[in-house]
């Protein structure tokens, strides 16, 4: 039997010593066998958490997909295998935070080349598209815009939002009847049809045209944020929670779209830890809801769409407040 094969097969029966001898003889540790599962898949499957702990050591990647789009950290999440599962979410975390690779990658599978505010985008009844046929905005999104709007008004006052999209979440701000409600939209045919749809005559909506990067001298400081853009990459979002000091005044309420890694559940989990980790970092604890989003998914809801950006059963809403208001 091959290196890669005997390793496998080690992985598999928890066989430690016999790992670490085939590993010192230089056995690939990123091997895929004929079923496409790598040494630490079959070891996170059967929940030998010491052997998922000397491979990741030894270097072998965590984030290797199956070819039916499991990584080893789904297996050992649906084998229920909690240790094995914590160090793959640990090891996750301290991968992405060097090289944010898996958001990065997500993003490169949607093909985001910088241009989407230039192209041409199309609105109907469900959804609004870019040129690319892939979804900028959905209406099953509905419920969970309406959730973050009661998250980021539950205290009233000024509000901001960044990006429009379809208004859903806009729509959703205006019941709460806020003093001031701040609209930041970048793409010119989005705003073109805010205007068109009357948003500019709000008496308390103030439309900011421009990508909110550019914008950011022009914002002041609210009681409710809620942050969804389109086309950027984890980078953008934490570049935006750096300003959460100025822009969210003691007491108020950050939320944002939680799509982060939504095609894989494992990935969703350590970014959901890392987004968390970043926020606290900057003095904000991290709340997150679950919200089921099961029966709003039909497959019906995908067609004529090129890239299915959520793929997951129970969406995770974020709420976020500065540590000292809860202290
Ligand atoms: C996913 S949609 C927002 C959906 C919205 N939450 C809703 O409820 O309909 C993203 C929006 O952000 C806009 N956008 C993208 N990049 C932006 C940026 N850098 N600054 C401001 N808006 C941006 C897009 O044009 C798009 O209208």
């Amino acid at each position: 039997m091959e290196q890669g094969e005997q390793l496998c097969e080690a992985a598999r029966s928890g066989d430690l010593d016999k790992l670490r001898a085939l590993i010192d003889s230089g056995a690939d540790v990123s091997y895929f066998d004929g079923e496409g599962l790598t040494p630490l898949m079959h070891a996170a499957k059967h929940g030998h958490a010491a052997v998922v702990k000397t491979l990741l050591d030894a270097g072998a990647p965590w984030n290797a997909l199956s070819p039916s789009n499991f990584s080893a950290g789904d297996f050992a999440m649906e084998a229920s295998n909690q240790e094995a599962f914590d160090i793959l979410v640990n090891a996750g975390i301290q991968a992405e935070l060097v090289l944010g690779t898996i958001a990065r990658r997500t993003n490169e599978n949607g093909n985001f080349d910088g241009a989407y505010l230039e192209d041409r985008v199309t609105f109907s009844e469900d959804k609004l598209m870019d040129s690319d046929s892939k979804a900028v905005m959905m209406a099953w999104e509905k419920p969970l815009m309406e959730a973050h709007a009661k998250a980021v008004c539950s205290g009233g006052g000024h509000i901001l939002n960044i990006g429009f999209g379809m208004g859903l979440v806009d729509t959703a701000i205006q019941q709460y009847a806020p003093v001031t409600h701040t609209i930041v939209e970048a793409h010119p045919e989005v705003y073109k049809r805010m205007l068109h749809t009357g948003w500019g005559n709000k008496d308390n909506v103030k439309i900011i045209f421009g990508r909110w990067q550019d914008v950011l001298s022009q914002l002041e400081s609210y009681d409710g944020i809620f942050f969804d853009t389109y086309g950027e990459y984890y980078e953008d979002l934490r570049e935006f929670h750096q300003h959460l000091p100025i822009l969210l005044k003691p007491g108020g309420i950050y939320s944002f779209f939680n799509g982060l890694c939504g095609g894989n559940a494992f990935f969703h989990v350590v970014y959901c830890h890392l987004v968390s980790l970043e926020l606290e970092n900057l003095g904000y604890s991290t709340q997150l809801i679950p919200l089921p989003v099961k029966d709003c998914l039909g497959e019906e809801v995908w067609e004529g769409v090129k890239h299915k950006y959520w793929q997951l059963d129970t969406y995770y809403l974020p709420v976020c407040q500065s540590m000292q208001d809860s202290e």
